[in-house]
């Protein structure tokens, strides 16, 4: 089991905020981060929402990231972002697990900044790619590993799906793009191109690609504000061997970048659309965080439930599209993003009560393993516990249909050699590289239904093949 990760960040005040001698309000001590604030602090038309001890609200989060000040000897810089948090992405996906970072916070408050940062300061993603292609290159040459990464990214803008890569032109494409959802592999993106990489500078070209297409405008808070919400996704499959049994697993890392949350704006439809999506994964937060505190159900995945809770994923393009990554399967990061000012204190103390509320979201991730190179692992494995066996004169005990293969050509291959069964000869299994002979048997009926089940074994009709 493991809770979703919430880290708060806190950027310097901006010339805006300079400009009308805007206090900082928040302090950050350890993980806990406080926002204090008097009413005297508080712009006429801004309601002092909740103010109590003071004025003085205290959360605790798994990280708490002062970079309101370069000097400040508690400043936190990028690379401590990634060191936390990107590391444990990386770790996560070479261990075969989903991962998903989001940022969220108010117009203007550094989630673009901490998602992908500038050019000489990056920010998360680009971190995390440049981090994926070193340590590719360190298995590569360790565990003789293979390695497949393609990339996606896509906004949702006025609750449509764009493509931000498609190379496509003409009316239609790449935007408009359907969501779909597979009854095993969760939600995704219909007709979404997907590129793959070979290395850091790939994955650069078309990050700047779909940056130069994302849709900004600029707003009360940010000249350059990202008015779509973002997804940058990795696909990243691995094709290793462990303790000499092949190994698939394909993990997916969505690296999101939400638009910011802001009470009036110019284009309504576009801001109602932002604040509607925000909304519902505000909706989806808090009921995903009541179902594990209560031990309720909810997702269609949970077995025994104390009370069923309805999860409104669909409500809008941006939850539906996170589903897997709030409430299943998925090692998921939440960066808040806050402005320090307290001319924002409402927004500040929403967004920081919005992430301690996604602190209660409990998942249980499981490594995604290839389906068919998992079921050749477990009957490769099943094959060494049947050599033990067959070893040890246990042949009756091997009796297992569950895991019966039907291969037509395996059961051709069975009834041909059944005339030497009947003339009381097996085939037994002589360890040491598939080598075969003929061995004796007292019991029959025993020996047969033990032929019954190697035989239908695909795995090991690859040994017979190469005796036969
Ligand atoms: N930690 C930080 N250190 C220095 N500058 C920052 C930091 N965070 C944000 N900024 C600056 O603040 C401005 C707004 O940041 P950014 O564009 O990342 O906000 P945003 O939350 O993505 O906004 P929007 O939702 O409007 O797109 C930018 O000029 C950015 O460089």
């Amino acid at each position: 089991m493991a809770s979703v990760c919430v880290a708060v960040r806190v950027r310097p005040l901006n010339e805006r905020e300079k400009e009308m001698s805007a206090k900082v309000i928040i302090h950050m001590d350890g993980s806990t981060t406080s926002v204090h604030c008097n009413k005297k602090h508080i712009p006429k038309g801004i309601p002092g929402i909740g103010l109590t001890d003071g004025g003085r609200h205290s959360f605790s989060y798994d990280f708490s990231y002062d970079s309101t000040d370069v000097r400040s000897p508690n400043f936190v810089p990028q690379d401590k972002v990634f060191k936390d948090l990107g590391c444990d992405v990386l770790k996560a996906v070479f261990e075969g697990y989903n991962a998903c970072v989001f940022a969220y916070g108010q117009t203007g408050s550094g989630k673009s900044y901490t998602m992908i940062g500038s050019p000489g300061d990056l920010g998360l993603i680009p971190r995390i790619c440049d981090g994926l292609f070193c340590q590719i290159s360190e298995k590569d040459q360790v565990d003789g590993a293979s390695f497949r990464t393609e990339v996606s990214y896509l906004e949702i803008y006025n609750e449509r799906v764009q493509d931000l890569l498609t190379t496509k032109t003409g009316p239609g494409s790449g935007s408009g793009l359907h969501l779909r959802e597979h009854p095993k592999d969760g939600p995704y993106v219909q007709k979404l191109s997907t590129h793959l990489v070979q290395n850091y500078t790939d994955i650069e070209e078309l990050m700047h690609a779909g940056n130069a297409k994302r849709t900004t405008a600029s707003t009360g808070m940010n000249d350059v504000s990202s008015r779509s919400h973002t997804s940058f996704t990795i696909i990243f499959t691995q094709v290793r061997f462990d303790a000499e049994l092949p190994c698939e697993t394909v993990s997916k890392i969505h690296l999101v970048d939400l638009a910011g949350s802001e009470r009036t704006g110019a284009r309504l439809k576009e801001v109602a659309n932002i604040n509607k999506s925000l909304a519902t994964l505000g909706s989806v937060i808090s009921v995903l965080a009541d179902t594990c505190v209560t031990g309720g159900g909810g997702g269609s995945h949970t077995g025994k439930r104390k009370k069923q809770l309805f999860i409104p994923y669909r409500d809008s393009l941006l939850t539906w599209l996170l589903k897997d990554s709030l409430g299943r399967n998925s090692k998921t990061i939440m960066i808040a993003t806050l402005s320090p000012a307290d001319v924002h204190y409402s927004e500040t103390l929403s967004t920081l009560r919005y992430a301690n509320r996604a602190k209660n979201i409990v998942r249980k991730p499981t490594v995604n393993e290839d389906s068919g190179v998992r079921v050749i692992r477990e009957l490769q494995e099943e094959i060494t516990r049947l050599r033990g066996l067959v070893e040890n004169n246990q042949v009756g005990v091997l009796v297992s249909k569950r895991s019966l293969v039907r291969i037509p050509e395996l059961t051709k291959w069975k009834n041909k050699n059944l005339c030497a069964l009947e003339q009381d000869l097996i085939w037994r299994f002589v360890d040491g590289g598939g080598k075969l002979s003929q061995a004796p048997v007292q019991n029959l009926p025993e020996v047969l239904n033990w032929v019954e089940i190697w035989c239908l074994r695909w795995p090991w009709y690859m040994v017979l093949g190469s005796n036969f």
